[in-house]
């Protein structure tokens, strides 16, 4: 199974939103990463065949999705990032309602909705009007709503959103046991989300995919650029405007941890760290460039 992104563009007047995107999706979990404003939603609504792209195509195992209609929505699951729930709707029933859209056999949709609520915890919420529900849970009823026909490819933009620390321990351990021959696509700028269970990474910035890698292999870019030290928390602010710490933690004797990006050392008691997703992303993604990106 693959999902062949050949060529896809996006435009927006003046605005190229993707830009000659080539990817090819085989089964896993897939990290789509990148800053506000990369271009993420745009690619994905046009993987989700429903916005048109300006050029270029989707292809599944070699058949144009465009063309293929409900043979393909019947193998897709989609949680947008905006999600236009019926809030005057039950879960149960809304759930029911997107199960008959599906076309889940009527036979199973009770038996399927029960233990995807028990799973992602929404059992007690199940009468509830969606209305009522706080934004974590319904989060938890969208990706309810996406996975409801059990999809070969699974597309979530920023799922984890509004969930909190427990739930994103849950969403990450349901993925990876669903993931199971299908094809996952999570959209995130919370890198630490998929860090553990993405098979394979994509880097987007500015329209483009920059990377295509497993995480070992993306964050060799980083090695000997992520330094760890103790400096005095006095002169924490001096430090604060020379480096880029990407995260820090009080220490016993008015002494503070700093993790910081570098080319080199620039503290002397400097050590060097094993570099994660996370530093990756900021090193590419440096925060001031966050948001900048539609400029
Ligand atoms: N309908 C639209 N009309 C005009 N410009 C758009 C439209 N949709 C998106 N854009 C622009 O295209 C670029 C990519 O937007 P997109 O929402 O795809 O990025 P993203 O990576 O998903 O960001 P975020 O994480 O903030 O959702 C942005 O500059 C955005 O302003």
């Amino acid at each position: 199974m693959e999902l062949t992104i050949e060529h896809l563009s996006k435009q927006f007047k003046d605005k190229t939103a993707v830009d000659d995107v080539c990817l090819s999706l085989t089964p896993g979990v897939w990290g789509l990463i990148g800053a506000n404003g990369a271009g993420k939603t745009t690619l994905m609504l046009m993987i989700a065949d429903i916005m048109k792209p300006t050029s270029g195509r989707v292809l599944y195992d070699g058949k144009n999705i465009h063309t293929m209609g409900e043979e393909y929505r019947n193998l897709f699951g989609f949680l947008p990032q905006e999600f236009g729930f019926f809030h005057d709707f039950t879960v149960k029933d809304y759930l029911e309602y997107v199960a008959a859209l599906k076309d889940v056999p009527t036979k199973t949709t009770r038996k399927k909705i029960d233990s995807l609520l028990d799973t992602l915890t929404l059992s007690d919420a199940k009468n509830k009007k969606i209305v009522k529900l706080s934004g974590g849970m319904r989060r938890r009823v969208g990706i309810a709503q996406a996975v409801l026909n059990d999809p070969k490819i699974l597309v979530m933009d920023e799922p984890t959103a509004g969930l909190d620390p427990g739930e994103r321990v849950r969403f990450r351990n349901f993925i990876s046991e669903f993931s199971h021959s299908r094809i996952v696509l999570i959209s995130t700028h919370i890198v630490s989300d998929i860090e553990y269970i993405a098979t394979q990474n994509a880097i987007m910035k500015a329209g483009k995919i920059l990377d295509v890698g497993t995480t070992d292999e993306l964050v060799k870019q980083v090695v000997g650029k992520v330094w760890t030290c103790i400096v005095p928390a006095d002169k924490l602010p001096m430090y604060e405007m020379q480096l880029r710490i990407i995260n820090q933690r009080g220490e016993d004797n008015n002494q503070v941890s700093i993790r910081y990006l570098a080319d080199e050392p620039k503290v002397s008691n400097s050590v060097m760290a094993s570099p994660r997703l996370e530093d990756l992303y900021l090193w590419l993604f440096p925060q001031d460039d966050i948001g900048k990106e539609e400029k």
